[in-house]
């Protein structure tokens, strides 16, 4: 008998600190195969810190951050390298290269983690990046050139370079206007299927939590307090939770059309 796939991402018992400051404690966390995991938690809380933990570059002081079944920071570097390849990542302010055009900053971790020839790795980049919403005009511009949708969408096309079976995302729709949010929430909700992606995205948009995930979890005292669909999470009594999900300013304490999510 065959043992059931490992969880794209595990985290047990995680205890992050930065400078002496406790930021996580005790953090469980499964992002589990082919699901969109949404992570919410007031601001400070410590979700793009928890972030950072996932994608290997703050070490827990106590815990383990396990990707694809492997203990991350435990991992050799081929190891490392090879579970590299298998995420993308989209930064909460895109983190693009400012003198690279879109289609070179699609092509940058093709370059570092395939042995593509170069005209390979530019029509698989010009793909990407046209199953990201890119219009062909952009492929040549500079990221500065383009609006901030558009810089989320070269974003987004760089994570999906690799064929990666895992995606992260920090706040794909900070910044946007609604509609170009509502257009940002549909292309992760449409790749995720297409491509059979699990993708665990930081965000404090409403819209995205009900129209895009599967699951949320809560960060909140520094660790994980609750998972669940989110109109789940609606029933709990938190008081944060129940301000954040059904208080004056957020949907006005009407709850969202039902999507089938
Ligand atoms: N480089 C750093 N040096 C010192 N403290 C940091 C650093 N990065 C984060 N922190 C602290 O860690 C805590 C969590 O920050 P983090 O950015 O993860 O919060 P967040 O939940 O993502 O907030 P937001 O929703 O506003 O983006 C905060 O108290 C922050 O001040």
């Amino acid at each position: 008998m065959s043992r059931p796939a490992a969880p794209p991402v595990r985290l047990v018992d995680v205890r992050t600190e930065i400078g002496g400051q406790v930021i996580h404690d005790g953090v469980d966390l499964e992002v589990k195969r082919g699901e969109i995991l949404g992570l919410v938690g007031a601001s400070g809380a410590g979700k793009s810190v928890l972030l950072r933990s996932i994608i290997g570059l703050l070490p827990p002081v106590a815990g383990r951050v396990e990707i694809f079944g492997q203990d991350l920071y435990a991992a050799d570097e081929a190891t490392l390298g090879a579970i590299k390849s298998r995420w993308g990542v989209l930064f909460q302010a895109n983190a693009l290269f400012s003198t690279l055009s879109v289609l070179e900053n699609v092509a940058v971790p093709l370059r570092e983690h395939s042995q593509l020839t170069e005209p390979m790795l530019l029509a698989i980049a010009a793909l990407k990046a046209r199953m990201s919403g890119l219009p062909e005009d952009a492929l040549f511009k500079l990221p500065s050139e383009l609006s901030g949708g558009l810089q989320k969408r070269v974003g987004v096309a760089r994570a999906i370079a690799l064929d990666p079976e895992l995606v992260l995302l920090d706040e794909p729709t900070a910044g946007l206007d609604p509609l170009m949010a509502e257009q940002i929430d549909a292309l992760v909700a449409s790749l995720a299927q297409t491509l059979g992606l699990s993708v665990l995205v930081v965000t404090h948009d409403l819209d995205t939590l009900y129209t895009v995930c599967d699951r949320v979890a809560v960060l909140a005292e520094q660790r994980i307090i609750a998972v669940a669909p989110v109109r789940e999470l609606e029933h709990t009594d938190h008081p944060w939770l129940q301000e954040y999900l059904m208080g004056k300013r957020t949907r006005a304490g009407q709850p969202p059309p039902d999507t089938g999510r």
